[in-house]
């Protein structure tokens, strides 16, 4: 019975006896007490479809004494297999033959005893992201063999016992290698010439870039300055994970991905010439705006009375002066303008940092882009604090115009959008309300937008958006949506709410690399006609079928699944929804589009060529093909709640958790491998 749950079960006994004898360790590898491996009691072990397909076992122990050495034999049987980790136990013996194991993705046995040399079989094992055999007793050459792991993100051989030269390490999607602390000897292959020297250190007869020139290579003494330029450029695949939303900001080890001190002074002197151009622009654009004003020429600070609200309904809240002349002059009742906070109620980010109108109006800021509802900045505040800060266009403000009852109506809209708080919504934390002038304060998302990263510099040297990432974005997108739609629900105190606008613009990456929802609720703003089609026709594409001719502003739940229905299709196929034609008309109408396609049994025709190289996710992308089409259903009654959305993609996601290594995130130096799903976005649905 090969190939089934009881060989599984026959193997991990086999192993348990062999590595753990005293049984304390795998206690709970106890057929009677926990008859199927797969029940979730066995230690370190973890199921799908019936088979093992984990298994996680580090820092125990496990060593076996005499017999240990045919513990991991035992384990050569599981065929099952995708991630097996033994790091940090005291196993010896040889590393068997473990070609059966075709479907091994992460294969981690460092920190053992293990001796003898690297088996070439290992060779066979092509699925391979990770492999990391450091700190054993291995011997011997690095088999050729190795070179044929073409999909190998990570190798980590160091501080062993190992021989000969490395021609097999120069894998060509390497983003961590390490060969060091070994007796290893010849040149350094170029292909691996950009990871730093520690990667090589330790062997005394290492000899090319990055470690010094090999003796009497006259062609290796010129290149020299070529080396040493490569050391401080991040090899190609190393690039790619660099400038991934994913690892934006994720603190690097290695050193690796590093700009040339050049490039770096080049690029802040760059920044600081645009943002200082444009805060002059932005500057000399709102002052006169705001302070032009005036009344009997009394600067906009005196008469400016900022409003910091203790609560999201809080324009009734503490009424607080500031601003340089500081306080209401004499009690006056002329109100130019107020700045209002919005509270984090969940006080899950440690408050908002206040500023005055003046602050902002002094900041440095920089035009992120045009909208439907207004022009976007960056702003950077004296101190640092950078804000996204929207400025609405004329005619965007419920009831428009500057009336008592539009105003009230304004805030009132504020001090709910103020509400949402969510992982995945960027959040609104101020806003700025004036006759004529309407600005809102977002938290800023630094690593651009859906949009940017998908239809951003398509052509050589564009980095792609890998399908991780893709299904990151779309699994966290669809949480803040799903957390929108919710808020209304009974007893929560806040209104039905449809986000409005969902696009690919409107999908920011944070800090973090996470989706989060722009522009909630802002749509419902329009209140001038010719508002309302400038916010219309910049969705063309997006807007469901059912909503009515442009200039009416729209929003419905049954919408917000279509729109984003389509920017699933977008994540599909990597093709922009619709392009306006001058005449109000669509180009290309993405739900159609596909449609027709896979009518046509075309179906892998739609899917975006960047993604081709991802392999095994082909079952992956025709279930959110499926999913995508169905939210982007003509008929509003035919598409799925955003809940049923958020779910549908987990399980693609969980299916595919083991079809790349960069699913799982819990995978890394760092923490080993955990065998708890990797939860990226930590928001978990508000429902
Ligand atoms: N909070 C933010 N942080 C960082 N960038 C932002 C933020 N909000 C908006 N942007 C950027 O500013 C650009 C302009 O945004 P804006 O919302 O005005 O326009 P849009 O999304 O293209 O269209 P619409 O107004 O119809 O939503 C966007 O492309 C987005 O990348």
């Amino acid at each position: 019975n090969a190939g089934s749950l009881d060989a599984d079960a026959a193997a991990l006994a086999d192993f348990r006896l062999a590595a753990d004898p005293s049984g304390a360790a795998l206690s709970s590898w106890n057929l009677s007490a926990n008859p199927s491996p797969c029940g979730g009691a066995w230690r370190g072990v973890t199921c799908a479809g019936g088979r093992v397909t984990r298994l996680v076992l580090e820092g125990l122990g496990l060593s076996g004494g005499s017999g240990g050495a045919a513990a991991l034999p035992a384990l050569a049987r599981l065929d099952g297999l995708r991630v097996l980790s033994l790091k940090g136990n005291a196993l010896s013996g040889e590393i068997p033959d473990l070609s059966q194991l075709a479907g091994l993705k992460l294969l981690f046995l460092a920190r053992n005893a293990l001796s003898g040399p690297i088996p070439p079989s290992l060779g066979a094992l092509y699925r391979l992201y990770r492999l990391d055999l450091s700190f054993n007793n291995l011997s011997g050459a690095v088999p050729p063999e190795l070179g044929h792991l073409d999909r190998l993100l990570t190798l980590r051989l160091d501080s062993n016992r190992l021989t000969g030269g490395i021609d097999a390490v120069a894998l060509p999607r390497l983003q961590e290698l390490n060969v060091s602390n070994n007796v290893l000897s010849g040149r350094i292959p170029p292909a691996v010439a950009a990871f730093p020297a520690a990667a090589f250190g330790g062997n005394a007869g290492l000899c090319g870039a990055p470690l010094p020139p090999c003796g009497g290579d006259e062609a290796a003494q010129q290149q020299q300055p070529n080396a040493s330029a490569a050391r401080d450029c991040p090899p190609a695949a190393a690039m790619v994970a660099a400038s991934s939303p994913a690892g934006a900001d994720a603190p690097s080890s290695s050193g690796k991905g590093k700009m040339s001190r050049a490039a770096v002074v080049a690029i802040v002197a760059g920044d600081f010439a645009v943002v200082g151009l444009v805060a002059g622009l932005l500057f000399c654009y709102f002052w006169p705006r705001l302070s032009g004003r005036r009344r009997g020429g009394r600067r906009l600070q005196q008469g400016e009375k900022i409003v910091y609200s203790s609560s999201p309904y809080g324009a009734a809240g503490v009424v607080a002066a500031a601003g340089a002349g500081g306080g209401v002059a004499g009690g006056a009742t002329f109100e130019r303008g107020k700045m209002v906070f919005l509270e984090d109620l969940s006080c899950s980010n440690g408050g908002t940092r206040r500023f005055e109108l003046e602050e902002l109006l002094r900041a440095s800021a920089e035009m992120l882009g045009k909208g439907g509802s207004g022009t976007a900045y960056k702003a950077v505040l004296d101190d640092g604090t950078v804000v996204a800060v929207k400025r609405l266009r004329d005619g965007t403000a419920a009831g428009g115009g500057g009336g008592a009852s539009s105003k009230k109506e304004f805030e009132h809209h504020m001090a709910v959008l103020g509400r949402l708080r969510h992982p995945n919504v960027v959040p609104l934390t101020a806003y700025y309300y004036a006759r004529d002038e309407k600005l809102l304060v977002y938290e800023y998302m630094p690593n651009g937008s859906l949009f940017s990263l998908l239809h951003g510099n398509r052509g050589p040297g564009r980095t792609p958006l890998e399908w991780a990432a893709r299904l990151r974005i779309a699994s966290g997108a669809a949480r803040g949506l799903a957390y929108i739609h919710h808020c209304g629900r009974r007893g929560s105190g806040m209104p039905k709410l449809a986000h409005g606008n969902i696009k690919s613009t409107n999908i920011l990456i944070d800090r973090y690399g996470a989706a989060r929802l722009a522009d909630c609720g802002l749509a419902q703003l329009a209140s001038s006609p010719s508002a309302a089609a400038a916010a219309a026709s910049r969705s063309a594409g997006y807007r469901a079928p059912e909503a009515p001719p442009p200039p009416r502003p729209w929003a419905s739940h049954k919408g917000d699944v279509y729109a984003f229905g389509v920017v699933l299709l977008e994540l599909l196929t990597g093709r922009c929804p619709g392009s306006e034609l001058p005449n109000g008309g669509v180009v290309v109408e993405l739900p159609r589009w596909v449609q027709s396609v896979v009518r046509e049994e075309w179906t892998s025709e739609v899917f975006d060529l960047e993604l081709m190289k991802d392999k095994g996710i082909e079952e992956e992308m025709v279930a959110m093909l499926q999913l995508a089409l169905s939210c982007a259903a003509a008929a509003p009654e035919q598409r799925p709640k955003i809940g049923y959305v958020v779910k549908m993609i987990d399980e693609v996601r969980a299916c595919g958790e083991e079809a790349s290594p960069s699913h799982d995130e819990s995978v890394d130096e760092s923490s080993g491998v955990s065998d708890s799903p990797a939860v990226s976005e930590g928001g978990a649905l508000s429902q």
